[in-house]
């Protein structure tokens, strides 16, 4: 586990002295977009902007990590599996970052070969300076990184190949914009980010803070559950998506490795029943490898979990019938 400098990779976890213990997340450093039209965002007005064209872009996803997982779900809810292509790197992050070690459980990169992820960031810059993480959107045409934000991916993937596609949902509607971003504010930093800062913690405090925002954002949602579908209403938003590939994962490993365990998911009556909804919606559970999930958090994160035992349970059935039909 490490990231590049000046290219040269460095095995260094995250220092958290410096923050009280506390785990600060860096910001993700290349942020372009792709556009219907080859023109600027208005989202990124001064990055670069890319052509939306089928069969241009790849992406390099852990099946493992929750933010490349919202992008593989915008992938099959926007009909994109034809139009973008996709390597899976394997589950164990070790001294070396993510791989394609094609044994441990990866696809390999049918691109270039290449056996690191650190690669394809020295590839798009030679001298790059960051870490190295999934998501990682690339342009075959270019050999370029487009964005390793998986906010600004699953927004690209909404709307900007909706002429190739044909699809026109929308999960990021105008007038829906603003709920939207005060939703993904809150559960970014309480429930999405939350659970890495719990179980990332290297000091009582840090850990004791993460956790109580953590179920009083999950509190809140419970309730907010109770009189509509969704969490902006009754309209699957992309807000949702975000927060659901964080549920998903709950009980399997926040709850016991990142010690998220004030209970389970499988104990809030309605944000189980919402999660199952999203599981059984067109194409999602094709995305979920809770095998992969497992492997990468309890064998990886040896400083939290340092025999490397992967826990057999739970055994959850996310095809069950959910009551998530009102509205
Ligand atoms: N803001 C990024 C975060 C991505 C991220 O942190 N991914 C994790 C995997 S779950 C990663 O690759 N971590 C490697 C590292 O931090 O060195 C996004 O949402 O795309």
């Amino acid at each position: 586990m490490g990231l590049l400098v000046d290219g040269i990779w460095h095995d260094q976890w995250y220092d958290t002295t410096a923050n009280g213990g506390a785990f600060k997340r860096e910001q993700s450093r290349l942020r372009h977009w792709i556009t219907a039209n080859g023109e600027p965002s208005p989202a990124a007005p001064t990055q670069e902007a890319f052509l939306a064209e089928s069969g241009r872009y790849h992406l390099y996803v852990s099946l493992a990590c929750p933010w490349a997982h919202r992008t593989l779900v915008f992938r099959q809810l926007k009909g994109l599996e034809q139009h973008i292509t996709v390597s899976v790197v394997s589950p164990d992050m070790g001294e070396l970052g993510w791989t394609f070690d094609r044994d441990a459980g990866s696809d390999g990169d049918d691109l270039y070969g290449f056996q690191h992820l650190h690669q394809i960031y020295t590839l798009n810059q030679t001298k790059y300076t960051g870490r190295v993480t999934v998501p990682v959107l690339w342009d075959k045409k270019t050999k370029r990184i487009v964005s390793n934000e998986s906010a600004e991916i699953i927004r690209m993937f909404n709307s900007a190949f909706n002429h190739i596609t044909g699809n026109e949902q929308d999960f990021y509607p105008s007038h829906l914009r603003p709920i939207i971003h005060q939703i993904n504010d809150t559960i970014y930093e309480a429930v999405n980010n939350g659970v890495y800062r719990a179980g990332f913690a290297t000091s009582q405090h840090a850990y004791e803070t993460a956790y109580t925002e953590l179920f009083a954002a999950l509190d809140e949602t419970e309730r907010r559950l109770t009189t509509q579908r969704y969490l902006a209403g009754n309209t699957l938003t992309e807000a949702d998506i975000r927060l659901w590939t964080t549920l998903i994962r709950f009980d399997t490993v926040y709850h016991g490795h990142f010690k998220c365990n004030r209970q389970r998911l499988e104990d809030f009556p309605n944000l189980s029943n919402y999660t199952r909804e999203l599981y059984q919606l067109n194409g999602v559970a094709k995305t979920v490898n809770f095998d992969q999930i497992k492997r990468h958090y309890y064998a990886s994160h040896r400083q939290i979990n340092p025999t490397g035992i992967v826990p057999s349970g739970p055994d959850i059935d996310f095809n069950r019938s959910h009551n998530r039909t009102h509205g």
